[in-house]
Protein backbone atom coordinates (compact mmCIF):
# COMPACT_ATOMS: atom_id res chain seq x y z
CA UNK A 1 0.00 0.00 0.00
CA UNK A 2 2.46 2.36 1.14
CA UNK A 3 6.13 1.64 -0.74
CA UNK A 4 9.55 3.53 0.14
CA UNK A 5 12.49 2.76 -2.66
CA UNK A 6 15.39 3.78 -1.82
CA UNK A 7 14.30 7.04 -0.33
CA UNK A 8 16.87 9.38 0.71
CA UNK A 9 16.27 12.92 2.15
CA UNK A 10 18.85 15.79 2.64
CA UNK A 11 18.16 19.32 3.23
CA UNK A 12 19.65 22.15 2.23
CA UNK A 13 22.49 22.41 5.09
CA UNK A 14 23.70 18.75 4.26
CA UNK A 15 21.95 16.67 6.93
CA UNK A 16 20.85 13.98 5.50
CA UNK A 17 17.64 12.78 7.33
CA UNK A 18 16.76 9.90 5.54
CA UNK A 19 19.24 7.42 3.92
CA UNK A 20 18.24 4.81 1.06
CA UNK A 21 15.14 3.79 2.88
CA UNK A 22 13.77 1.02 1.74
CA UNK A 23 10.13 -0.47 2.87
CA UNK A 24 6.66 -1.35 2.80
CA UNK A 25 3.46 -1.03 4.86
CA UNK A 26 0.82 -3.52 3.64
CA UNK A 27 -2.85 -2.41 3.29
CA UNK A 28 -4.34 -2.52 6.74
CA UNK A 29 -1.35 -2.73 8.58
CA UNK A 30 -0.41 -0.61 11.43
CA UNK A 31 3.77 0.26 11.45
CA UNK A 32 5.09 2.30 14.34
CA UNK A 33 7.77 4.29 13.18
CA UNK A 34 10.67 4.42 16.77
CA UNK A 35 13.75 5.83 17.55
CA UNK A 36 15.23 8.65 19.16
CA UNK A 37 15.34 12.33 18.69
CA UNK A 38 16.55 13.61 14.93
CA UNK A 39 16.94 9.97 13.41
CA UNK A 40 14.18 10.44 10.46
CA UNK A 41 10.80 9.99 11.50
CA UNK A 42 8.86 12.70 10.89
CA UNK A 43 11.06 13.60 7.77
CA UNK A 44 10.02 9.85 6.87
CA UNK A 45 6.21 10.50 7.45
CA UNK A 46 6.00 13.92 5.56
CA UNK A 47 7.58 12.48 2.56
CA UNK A 48 4.44 10.52 2.04
CA UNK A 49 2.43 13.34 1.72
CA UNK A 50 4.33 15.52 0.48
CA UNK A 51 4.88 18.35 3.01
CA UNK A 52 8.75 17.12 2.19
CA UNK A 53 10.02 16.16 -0.86
CA UNK A 54 12.91 13.20 -1.17
CA UNK A 55 16.05 13.85 -2.69
CA UNK A 56 16.52 10.49 -4.45
CA UNK A 57 13.91 7.72 -4.94
CA UNK A 58 10.63 7.19 -5.08
CA UNK A 59 7.46 6.44 -2.37
CA UNK A 60 4.49 4.83 -4.04
CA UNK A 61 0.95 4.88 -2.61
CA UNK A 62 -1.58 1.89 -3.78
CA UNK A 63 0.98 1.28 -6.87
CA UNK A 64 1.43 4.80 -7.67
CA UNK A 65 4.53 7.02 -7.99
CA UNK A 66 3.41 9.98 -5.48
CA UNK A 67 5.43 12.16 -7.17
CA UNK A 68 3.06 12.33 -9.98
CA UNK A 69 0.55 12.84 -7.86
CA UNK A 70 -1.03 16.37 -6.80
CA UNK A 71 0.05 16.92 -3.52
CA UNK A 72 -3.91 18.33 -2.49
CA UNK A 73 -5.62 15.62 -3.84
CA UNK A 74 -3.11 13.51 -2.27
CA UNK A 75 -3.66 15.14 1.30
CA UNK A 76 -7.14 14.62 1.77
CA UNK A 77 -6.61 10.83 0.76
CA UNK A 78 -4.38 10.56 4.08
CA UNK A 79 -6.04 11.49 7.72
CA UNK A 80 -2.50 13.25 9.31
CA UNK A 81 -2.77 13.34 13.07
CA UNK A 82 0.33 15.25 14.62
CA UNK A 83 0.98 15.93 18.39
CA UNK A 84 -0.33 19.50 18.34
CA UNK A 85 -3.42 18.75 16.96
CA UNK A 86 -4.00 21.63 14.88
CA UNK A 87 -7.73 21.97 15.48
CA UNK A 88 -9.17 25.78 14.61
CA UNK A 89 -10.11 27.25 17.72
CA UNK A 90 -12.88 28.82 16.22
CA UNK A 91 -14.59 26.43 15.06
CA UNK A 92 -16.62 23.92 17.28
CA UNK A 93 -15.80 20.43 17.22
CA UNK A 94 -18.53 19.33 15.10
CA UNK A 95 -17.02 21.69 12.15
CA UNK A 96 -13.58 20.59 13.23
CA UNK A 97 -14.64 17.24 12.74
CA UNK A 98 -15.98 17.83 9.35
CA UNK A 99 -13.75 20.03 7.53
CA UNK A 100 -12.11 17.10 5.08
CA UNK A 101 -15.43 16.38 4.08
CA UNK A 102 -16.71 20.22 3.73
CA UNK A 103 -13.44 20.77 1.79
CA UNK A 104 -14.50 17.30 -0.57
CA UNK A 105 -17.67 19.05 -1.44
CA UNK A 106 -20.22 16.99 0.62
CA UNK A 107 -23.23 18.70 1.59
CA UNK A 108 -23.75 20.24 4.70
CA UNK A 109 -25.49 17.81 6.51
CA UNK A 110 -23.94 15.12 5.24
CA UNK A 111 -20.57 16.04 6.64
CA UNK A 112 -22.45 16.85 10.35
CA UNK A 113 -23.86 13.51 10.39
CA UNK A 114 -20.47 11.87 9.20
CA UNK A 115 -19.06 14.17 11.84
CA UNK A 116 -21.26 13.31 14.63
CA UNK A 117 -20.87 9.42 13.77
CA UNK A 118 -16.85 9.50 14.21
CA UNK A 119 -17.27 11.92 17.32
CA UNK A 120 -19.10 8.56 18.54
CA UNK A 121 -16.75 6.36 17.55
CA UNK A 122 -13.70 8.03 19.44
CA UNK A 123 -15.81 8.17 22.28
CA UNK A 124 -16.97 11.79 22.51
CA UNK A 125 -20.70 12.18 22.46
CA UNK A 126 -21.49 14.54 20.01
CA UNK A 127 -24.86 15.97 21.84
CA UNK A 128 -22.21 17.01 24.56
CA UNK A 129 -19.28 17.62 22.78
CA UNK A 130 -20.14 18.59 19.20
CA UNK A 131 -20.50 22.64 19.89
CA UNK A 132 -18.11 23.27 22.07
CA UNK A 133 -15.05 25.17 21.24
CA UNK A 134 -10.98 23.51 21.10
CA UNK A 135 -10.34 25.38 24.44
CA UNK A 136 -13.43 23.87 26.19
CA UNK A 137 -11.63 20.38 26.16
CA UNK A 138 -8.99 18.30 27.60
CA UNK A 139 -5.77 17.70 26.60
CA UNK A 140 -7.07 13.72 25.64
CA UNK A 141 -10.72 14.75 24.50
CA UNK A 142 -8.46 16.92 21.89
CA UNK A 143 -6.67 14.17 20.52
CA UNK A 144 -9.48 12.46 19.82
CA UNK A 145 -10.86 15.10 18.05
CA UNK A 146 -7.84 15.26 15.88
CA UNK A 147 -8.23 11.26 15.38
CA UNK A 148 -12.06 11.87 14.29
CA UNK A 149 -11.27 14.45 11.50
CA UNK A 150 -8.34 12.85 10.42
CA UNK A 151 -10.78 9.70 9.66
CA UNK A 152 -13.98 11.70 8.57
CA UNK A 153 -13.47 11.21 5.26
CA UNK A 154 -12.48 7.60 5.23
CA UNK A 155 -8.82 7.93 3.94
CA UNK A 156 -7.58 4.81 3.55
CA UNK A 157 -4.34 5.90 4.91
CA UNK A 158 -3.26 7.29 8.20
CA UNK A 159 -0.45 9.42 8.96
CA UNK A 160 0.15 9.91 13.02
CA UNK A 161 3.00 11.74 13.94
CA UNK A 162 3.58 11.20 18.08
CA UNK A 163 -0.17 12.08 18.19
CA UNK A 164 -0.77 11.33 21.78
CA UNK A 165 2.69 12.75 22.76
CA UNK A 166 1.65 15.59 24.65
CA UNK A 167 -0.94 14.07 27.31
CA UNK A 168 -0.21 12.71 30.39
CA UNK A 169 0.50 8.72 31.07
CA UNK A 170 -2.73 7.57 32.23
CA UNK A 171 -5.37 9.45 29.24
CA UNK A 172 -2.45 7.89 26.58
CA UNK A 173 -3.29 4.53 27.95
CA UNK A 174 -6.79 5.13 27.50
CA UNK A 175 -6.41 6.60 23.92
CA UNK A 176 -4.08 3.79 22.89
CA UNK A 177 -6.49 1.49 24.02
CA UNK A 178 -9.32 3.26 21.75
CA UNK A 179 -6.89 3.72 19.09
CA UNK A 180 -6.31 0.16 19.19
CA UNK A 181 -10.58 -0.82 18.99
CA UNK A 182 -11.04 1.67 16.48
CA UNK A 183 -7.95 0.13 13.86
CA UNK A 184 -9.31 -3.31 14.92
CA UNK A 185 -13.03 -1.89 13.02
CA UNK A 186 -11.17 0.52 10.58
CA UNK A 187 -8.53 -1.44 9.27
CA UNK A 188 -6.47 1.65 7.84
CA UNK A 189 -3.13 1.98 6.68
CA UNK A 190 -1.18 3.54 9.34
CA UNK A 191 2.15 4.63 9.76
CA UNK A 192 2.66 5.81 13.64
CA UNK A 193 5.36 7.93 14.79
CA UNK A 194 6.39 7.71 18.54
CA UNK A 195 9.97 8.23 20.09
CA UNK A 196 7.98 5.28 22.94
CA UNK A 197 9.11 1.90 22.72
CA UNK A 198 6.09 1.03 24.64
CA UNK A 199 3.72 2.83 22.73
CA UNK A 200 5.51 1.61 19.37
CA UNK A 201 5.37 -2.40 20.85
CA UNK A 202 2.10 -1.85 21.98
CA UNK A 203 0.32 -0.52 18.74
CA UNK A 204 2.53 -1.71 16.12
CA UNK A 205 1.51 -4.64 13.98
CA UNK A 206 5.27 -4.15 12.75
CA UNK A 207 7.41 -1.81 13.86
CA UNK A 208 10.61 -0.18 12.76
CA UNK A 209 13.41 0.88 14.54
CA UNK A 210 15.33 3.92 13.49
CA UNK A 211 18.82 4.56 13.78
CA UNK A 212 20.59 7.76 11.93
CA UNK A 213 18.36 7.76 9.28
CA UNK A 214 18.08 3.94 8.80
CA UNK A 215 15.79 1.11 9.29
CA UNK A 216 18.16 -0.82 11.63
CA UNK A 217 15.07 -3.84 12.33
CA UNK A 218 11.79 -3.52 10.90
CA UNK A 219 9.57 -6.54 12.42
CA UNK A 220 7.10 -7.67 14.56
CA UNK A 221 7.11 -6.49 18.09
CA UNK A 222 7.73 -9.75 20.00
CA UNK A 223 10.85 -10.18 17.20
CA UNK A 224 11.86 -6.60 18.09
CA UNK A 225 11.81 -7.35 21.36
CA UNK A 226 13.00 -11.38 21.29
CA UNK A 227 15.73 -11.55 18.57
CA UNK A 228 16.93 -7.57 18.07
CA UNK A 229 18.94 -7.05 14.81
CA UNK A 230 22.31 -5.63 16.26
CA UNK A 231 23.22 -4.25 19.73
CA UNK A 232 21.52 -0.71 19.05
CA UNK A 233 17.74 -2.07 18.88
CA UNK A 234 18.98 -4.35 21.84
CA UNK A 235 19.79 -1.18 23.71
CA UNK A 236 17.18 0.83 21.95
CA UNK A 237 14.51 -1.35 23.13
CA UNK A 238 15.83 -1.62 26.88
CA UNK A 239 17.50 -4.39 29.31
CA UNK A 240 13.50 -4.92 30.19
CA UNK A 241 12.21 -6.12 27.09
CA UNK A 242 12.00 -9.85 28.02
CA UNK A 243 9.43 -7.93 30.52
CA UNK A 244 8.24 -5.96 27.85
CA UNK A 245 7.52 -9.24 25.49
CA UNK A 246 4.88 -9.97 28.22
CA UNK A 247 2.93 -7.25 26.56
CA UNK A 248 2.80 -8.49 22.82
CA UNK A 249 2.44 -12.50 23.45
CA UNK A 250 -0.48 -13.41 23.48
CA UNK A 251 -1.98 -16.43 25.68
CA UNK A 252 -2.70 -19.64 23.37
CA UNK A 253 -4.86 -22.65 24.04
CA UNK A 254 -1.79 -24.82 23.04
CA UNK A 255 0.02 -22.94 26.12
CA UNK A 256 -2.49 -24.41 28.23
CA UNK A 257 -1.84 -26.78 31.10
CA UNK A 258 -5.17 -28.83 31.94
CA UNK A 259 -5.51 -29.86 35.27
CA UNK A 260 -7.64 -32.46 36.65
CA UNK A 261 -11.39 -31.27 36.70
CA UNK A 262 -14.20 -31.90 39.29
CA UNK A 263 -17.72 -30.53 39.99
CA UNK A 264 -19.41 -28.91 42.37
CA UNK A 265 -22.14 -32.22 42.98
CA UNK A 266 -19.27 -34.64 43.01
CA UNK A 267 -19.04 -36.65 45.83
CA UNK A 268 -15.57 -36.00 47.68
CA UNK A 269 -14.70 -39.58 47.65
CA UNK A 270 -15.13 -39.14 43.42
CA UNK A 271 -12.72 -36.14 43.57
CA UNK A 272 -10.53 -37.72 45.86
CA UNK A 273 -9.91 -40.69 43.67
CA UNK A 274 -9.32 -38.10 40.30
CA UNK A 275 -6.94 -36.14 42.67
CA UNK A 276 -5.02 -39.37 43.39
CA UNK A 277 -4.86 -40.76 40.18
CA UNK A 278 -3.69 -37.41 38.91
CA UNK A 279 -1.45 -37.21 41.84
CA UNK A 280 -1.98 -33.68 41.88
CA UNK A 281 -2.71 -31.24 44.91
CA UNK A 282 -5.87 -29.36 43.66
CA UNK A 283 -8.21 -29.44 41.25
CA UNK A 284 -10.37 -26.79 38.94
CA UNK A 285 -14.05 -27.18 40.17
CA UNK A 286 -16.47 -26.63 37.51
CA UNK A 287 -20.11 -26.10 38.14
CA UNK A 288 -23.34 -28.43 36.56
CA UNK A 289 -23.42 -26.01 33.21
CA UNK A 290 -19.38 -26.63 32.93
CA UNK A 291 -19.10 -23.32 33.74
CA UNK A 292 -15.46 -21.90 36.09
CA UNK A 293 -16.72 -22.23 40.35
CA UNK A 294 -13.17 -22.38 41.56
CA UNK A 295 -11.09 -24.46 42.57
CA UNK A 296 -10.24 -27.44 45.54
CA UNK A 297 -7.14 -28.27 47.71
CA UNK A 298 -6.61 -32.37 48.02
CA UNK A 299 -5.96 -31.70 51.69
CA UNK A 300 -9.37 -30.08 51.79
CA UNK A 301 -11.11 -33.30 49.86
CA UNK A 302 -8.91 -35.39 52.21
CA UNK A 303 -10.08 -33.82 55.36
CA UNK A 304 -13.69 -34.16 54.26
CA UNK A 305 -13.80 -37.69 53.11
CA UNK A 306 -13.31 -39.73 56.33
CA UNK A 307 -16.88 -38.23 57.73
CA UNK A 308 -18.47 -40.29 56.13
CA UNK A 309 -17.95 -39.64 52.80
CA UNK A 310 -21.14 -38.39 52.29
CA UNK A 311 -19.93 -34.70 51.51
CA UNK A 312 -19.90 -32.87 48.16
CA UNK A 313 -16.86 -30.85 46.51
CA UNK A 314 -19.15 -27.91 46.89
CA UNK A 315 -18.56 -27.66 50.66
CA UNK A 316 -14.96 -27.54 50.24
CA UNK A 317 -14.97 -25.60 47.16
CA UNK A 318 -13.08 -21.93 46.90
CA UNK A 319 -14.10 -19.50 44.21
CA UNK A 320 -11.69 -18.47 41.67
CA UNK A 321 -13.14 -15.02 40.23
CA UNK A 322 -10.21 -14.48 38.01
CA UNK A 323 -10.10 -15.65 34.13
CA UNK A 324 -8.61 -14.84 31.06
CA UNK A 325 -9.53 -15.01 27.51
CA UNK A 326 -7.21 -16.75 24.65
CA UNK A 327 -5.65 -14.03 23.30
CA UNK A 328 -5.13 -12.15 26.16
CA UNK A 329 -1.58 -11.35 26.59
CA UNK A 330 1.17 -13.30 29.37
CA UNK A 331 1.30 -9.44 30.93
CA UNK A 332 -2.33 -9.80 31.98
CA UNK A 333 -2.22 -12.93 32.83
CA UNK A 334 0.86 -12.96 35.02
CA UNK A 335 -0.81 -9.89 36.20
CA UNK A 336 -4.09 -11.20 37.48
CA UNK A 337 -2.09 -14.33 39.06
CA UNK A 338 -0.13 -11.71 41.49
CA UNK A 339 -2.86 -9.56 42.20
CA UNK A 340 -5.06 -13.41 42.83
CA UNK A 341 -2.10 -14.59 44.68
CA UNK A 342 -2.88 -17.70 42.72
CA UNK A 343 0.03 -20.00 41.21
CA UNK A 344 -2.56 -20.78 37.85
CA UNK A 345 -5.28 -18.35 35.56
CA UNK A 346 -7.67 -20.30 34.03
CA UNK A 347 -8.44 -19.36 30.24
CA UNK A 348 -12.50 -19.48 29.07
CA UNK A 349 -13.52 -19.28 25.73
CA UNK A 350 -15.07 -21.77 23.25
CA UNK A 351 -17.79 -21.84 21.20
CA UNK A 352 -20.21 -20.87 24.04
CA UNK A 353 -17.30 -18.22 25.38
CA UNK A 354 -17.18 -19.11 28.52
CA UNK A 355 -16.23 -23.04 28.56
CA UNK A 356 -13.05 -24.01 30.33
CA UNK A 357 -10.13 -24.36 28.14
CA UNK A 358 -7.11 -24.63 30.77
CA UNK A 359 -5.53 -22.75 32.96
CA UNK A 360 -2.07 -21.02 32.58
CA UNK A 361 0.35 -21.34 35.30
CA UNK A 362 3.75 -19.77 35.47
CA UNK A 363 5.72 -22.92 33.77
CA UNK A 364 3.37 -22.34 30.89
CA UNK A 365 3.97 -18.82 30.63
CA UNK A 366 7.46 -19.23 30.25
CA UNK A 367 6.88 -21.54 27.75
CA UNK A 368 5.14 -19.68 25.49
CA UNK A 369 7.29 -16.92 25.45
CA UNK A 370 10.01 -19.09 24.74
CA UNK A 371 7.75 -20.48 22.01
CA UNK A 372 7.06 -17.05 20.46
CA UNK A 373 9.57 -16.51 18.46
CA UNK A 374 10.78 -20.19 16.93
CA UNK A 375 12.85 -21.89 18.89
CA UNK A 376 16.23 -20.61 17.24
CA UNK A 377 15.98 -17.51 17.77
CA UNK A 378 14.85 -17.72 21.34
CA UNK A 379 17.44 -20.15 22.29
CA UNK A 380 20.11 -17.14 21.67
CA UNK A 381 17.88 -14.54 22.86
CA UNK A 382 17.36 -16.25 26.32
CA UNK A 383 21.14 -17.42 26.53
CA UNK A 384 21.78 -13.47 25.75
CA UNK A 385 19.50 -12.07 28.26
N1 LIG B 1 14.25 21.72 7.45
C1 LIG B 1 15.35 21.10 7.89
N2 LIG B 1 16.58 21.51 7.55
C2 LIG B 1 17.68 20.88 7.99
N3 LIG B 1 17.67 19.80 8.78
C3 LIG B 1 16.47 19.35 9.15
C4 LIG B 1 15.25 19.96 8.75
N4 LIG B 1 14.22 19.26 9.29
C5 LIG B 1 14.77 18.26 9.99
N5 LIG B 1 16.11 18.30 9.92
C6 LIG B 1 17.06 17.37 10.54
O1 LIG B 1 16.84 16.08 10.00
C7 LIG B 1 17.01 15.10 11.01
C8 LIG B 1 15.75 14.26 11.13
O2 LIG B 1 14.68 15.07 11.59
P1 LIG B 1 13.24 14.49 11.90
O3 LIG B 1 12.34 15.62 12.29
O4 LIG B 1 12.80 13.66 10.77
O5 LIG B 1 13.55 13.57 13.16
P2 LIG B 1 12.57 12.78 14.13
O6 LIG B 1 13.10 11.41 14.22
O7 LIG B 1 11.17 12.95 13.72
O8 LIG B 1 12.86 13.55 15.49
P3 LIG B 1 11.88 13.95 16.71
O9 LIG B 1 11.53 12.68 17.41
O10 LIG B 1 12.75 14.83 17.54
O11 LIG B 1 10.71 14.65 16.12
C9 LIG B 1 17.39 15.84 12.27
O12 LIG B 1 18.78 15.83 12.40
C10 LIG B 1 16.88 17.25 12.02
O13 LIG B 1 17.66 18.20 12.72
Amino acid sequence: MIRFEHVTKRYADGTTAVDDLSFEVAEGELVTLVGPSGCGKTTTMKMVNRLIEPTEGRILVDGEDIAASDPVELRRRMGYVIQQVGLFPHKTVLENTATVPHLLGWQRKKARARAAELLDLVGLDPSVYGDRYPSQLSGGQRQRVGVARALAADPPVLLMDEPFGAVDPVVRERLQTEFLRLQSQVRKTVLFVTHDIEEAVRLGDRIAVYGQGRIEQLDAPAVVLGAPATPYVADFVGADRGLKRLSVTPVRAEDLEQPPVVHLDDSLTAAALVLDTEGARWAVVLDDADRLHGWVSAEAVASGTPAGGSGTVRDHARRMDAWLRPGASLKQAFSTMLQHDAGWIAVLGGEDADHFLGVLTPGKLHEALRRSLGSDAEVQSVAGA
